[in-house]
């Protein structure tokens, strides 16, 4: 079968989508009030602009305390006249959008939010300095509810689609982690147990919005954590979230936003920038052991699709290769190994017209060096400091 062309029409479950390039999700930073701001309608309605099929609104909390700071938008009905505004500017450019929903866990800045964070076990966090409770029964069903919930209201606001957070040791990943999940009921435990949450999720999303709007998840291939998430099981829950019908397509990602996060992108660690838009003393103890924490991963293009290919084995629904996705090289690569589309994320931050840019000329490639200053300026307004002064 000859492999499909990646700036071609293409469809995502009930969406019809331009071509098989998506926005992955950056924070954005420009929501002050946890709310829809002029400023983020034209943050997507450039990356739309700029030619991508599917741009993605990050990231949009399913409960106040499952943020990563009080700045970002939780799914509320006060949140959906923003919402609207945004997506109707968005397919007026004639893209589609999706809106990821999740709930940061341990990720979450309980300081920050002014309300505890929540993990499968209690933990004490070095991103905000507090302990993170264990998640009891009631939290458990409550935050599966408010994922069916916030679909609803993505639905409602106009978006095509919602990408679930199942990566980066946010509340579901962490689920999933035999170091975080120390559970003795129902929910840890064996791999079964451990699936059981994102897997409920999934399915509450897709019994609340039913095929009006597509809905994909984004799913760790591994935590890059000793002890943690790994391939293997990774597999397996791939192939659960397959048979249980609930997605439309699987984007892989890796890495803990809590643990490990420079595994998530690979390349340059900003430490000097990170301390720097940290509060004092915690940039203070980050200028100290940052290199630990930040542990620095070689970087290059495709670098998840070793990983990637394996899922592609092991499934048949549609699947997205995301990381390092620079070139037009790369995304018929993708197409070729079987991916049903390519995100991007840091390449897009540099240049929102790059998709334009790459049909019109095939040897055309990013002007991204992940250098990854973009990270910490997700603290004030996420922009590639490149761009800025170029
Ligand atoms: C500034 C910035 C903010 C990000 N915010 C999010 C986010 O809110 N949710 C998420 O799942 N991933 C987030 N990511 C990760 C990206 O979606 C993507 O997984 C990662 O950057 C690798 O893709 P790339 O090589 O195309 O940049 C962020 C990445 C960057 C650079």
């Amino acid at each position: 079968m000859t492999a499909p062309d990646v700036f071609g029409a293409a469809r995502l479950g009930p969406v019809a989508m331009p071509n098989r390039i998506i926005k992955a999700a950056t924070f954005e930073g420009r929501t002050p009030e946890a709310l829809v701001t002029d400023e983020l309608v034209e943050f997507h309605r450039r990356h739309a602009a700029g030619g991508v099929g599917m741009t993605t609104v990050a990231y949009c909390a399913v409960a106040p305390e499952g943020r990563t700071d009080r700045h970002q938008i939780w799914m509320r009905p006060e949140a959906v006249p923003g919402l609207r505004r945004l997506t109707e500017a968005v397919h007026a450019e004639g893209a589609a959008v999706s809106a990821q929903i999740g709930h940061a866990g341990p990720v979450a800045n309980g300081a920050s939010n002014r309300a505890p964070a929540i993990a499968p076990s209690g933990l004490f966090s070095p991103l905000s300095m507090q302990r993170v409770l264990a998640a009891t029964a009631d939290d458990i069903t409550r935050v599966v509810r408010a994922h069916a919930e916030a679909a609803r209201l993505a639905a409602d606001s106009g978006f095509d689609a919602v990408e679930i957070h199942f990566g980066h040791n946010y509340l579901a990943s962490s689920f999933l982690s035999p170091l975080l999940n120390r559970r003795r009921d129902g929910y840890g435990g064996s791999l079964q147990n451990r699936a059981r949450f994102p897997r409920e999720i999934a399915r509450a999303v897709r019994d609340e919005v039913g095929d009006r709007i597509a809905i994909t998840a984004k799913l760790n291939t591994d935590d890059g954590v000793p002890g943690g998430f790994w391939l293997d099981e990774s597999l397996t829950v791939a192939s659960w979230l397959e048979s249980d019908g609930s997605l439309d397509a699987l984007t892989l990602t890796a890495g803990s936003s809590l643990l490990n996060p420079m595994y998530l992108f690979t390349g340059d660690v900003p430490v000097r920038e990170f301390a720097g838009v940290q509060p004092k003393p915690v940039g203070a103890v980050l200028r100290v052991v940052g290199r630990g924490f930040l542990r620095s991963y070689p970087y290059r293009d495709a670098y998840l699709l070793d990983r990637a290919r394996q899922f592609r084995e092991r499934v048949r629904m549609p699947l997205v290769l995301l990381g390092g996705i620079t070139s037009t090289e790369t995304m018929e690569l993708a197409m070729a190994e079987g991916f049903s589309f390519v995100a991007m994320a840091r390449a897009l931050l540099r240049e929102p017209d790059l998709p334009r840019r790459l049909r019109s000329s095939r040897s055309a490639r990013s002007l991204c060096i992940h250098c990854n200053k973009c990270m910490p300026t997700i603290y004030r307004r996420t922009e590639c400091v490149l761009a800025r002064t170029t």
